[in-house]
């Protein structure tokens, strides 16, 4: 069983749109309403796989009826703290060109009563488990609530997988070797952030990464949007690039790259073959709406057609 842990879920309502154009009046081409938020999708996409799949986390009492009705259909064992008050809607502008503006709202407040109970639902957690968590926190929770979340479980055995940003990344990140996760996935502005420099030319970015590396995180994934990805471990790396991409929404893509990485750590693939597979995962996920995969066999397809570049190659520019 995989756990995902989302603390800030969102009901992501997707506006399609020809153009944004700030300060005019916009005529939409219609709208969508999906349960959203990180480790939702996550979890969402791992079951589309096969996997067997576990949520945890808060959801907010007044609206949980979306989040249910994925559970069910996807048979996702819901193991997420009702709290009072509704789950955040988040609203995702997409332009026909394909491009998306993201307006993430407010939610519910959460406390540390929470915070410990969603702790308490994966106390049985053993060691070798993969556990997933990502998002931001919910409003109340302190800024490392995720962080030492992550580490109680670490420290426990348990094989984490975190996407996270700004200081619960940073705290994360500071964990003693024994509590780090097994795998991070930052984008670009998150690894610079936790760096505290810019990270604009490729080697500055591989070397930061390898710095991570370097303090026992297993494996680093810098994701980099249309370009692709870079995964890099403790035996060098590579970078993926995707196939042709689908013009679909981007919300989400991020989730199905972690839950690709998640799944390949589970099925023990190597570094390259996680590597296609995680990108298959996110390019996949663009043919769709909502956080949902297409079958096995299409990702699979997909998979084959990844390209990946020595990292060496990628940072020369070849
Ligand atoms: O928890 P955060 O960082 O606010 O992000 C939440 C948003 O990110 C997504 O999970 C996409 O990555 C959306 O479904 C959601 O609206």
């Amino acid at each position: 069983m995989i756990r995902c842990v989302t603390f800030n879920p969102a009901v992501d309502q997707t506006v399609s749109l020809q153009r944004l154009q700030p300060g005019e009046v916009l005529r939409a081409d219609g709208v969508r309403q999906d349960p959203g938020g990180k480790g939702i999708n996550v979890a969402s996409c791992l079951a589309d796989w096969g996997l067997a799949v576990a949520a945890h986390g808060l959801l907010g009492r007044e609206n949980a009826t979306i989040f249910e009705q994925l559970f069910a259909a996807k048979g996702i064992a819901d193991h997420m703290r009702r709290v009072p008050g509704a789950t955040r809607t988040n609203i995702k502008l997409l332009e026909a060109g394909g491009r998306t503006t993201d307006v993430n709202l407010p939610g519910f407040e959460a406390g540390a009563l929470d915070a410990a109970a969603v702790a308490d639902s994966l106390a049985e957690v053993a060691a070798g488990e993969m556990v997933v968590i990502s998002g931001s926190q919910a409003a109340g929770l302190g800024a490392d609530t995720s962080a030492r979340l992550a580490a109680a479980l670490a420290a426990r055995g348990a094989r984490v997988v975190l996407d996270l940003s700004g200081p619960a990344l940073a705290a994360a990140l500071a964990a003693p070797a024994g509590a780090l996760p097994l795998a991070v996935k930052p984008n670009r502005a998150e690894l610079e952030a936790w760096a505290g420099r810019p990270l604009a030319e490729r080697s500055a970015l591989l070397a930061a990464a390898q710095e991570l590396v370097a303090r026992g995180i297993a494996l680093v994934v810098v994701s980099l949007g249309t370009e692709g990805a870079a995964f890099v471990g403790a035996d060098g790396g590579v970078l993926a690039a995707p196939p042709a991409l689908a013009h679909g929404s981007t919300v989400g893509a991020g989730d199905a790259m972690v839950a690709g990485i998640t799944a390949a750590l589970a099925e023990g693939l190597e570094l390259q073959a996680l590597a296609r597979q995680a990108t298959a995962f996110a390019a996949g996920k663009l043919r769709h709406a909502g956080p949902h995969l297409p079958p096995p066999a299409e990702v699979r397809a997909l998979a084959a057609q990844v390209r990946l570049l020595p990292l060496a190659d990628w940072v020369a520019g070849r």
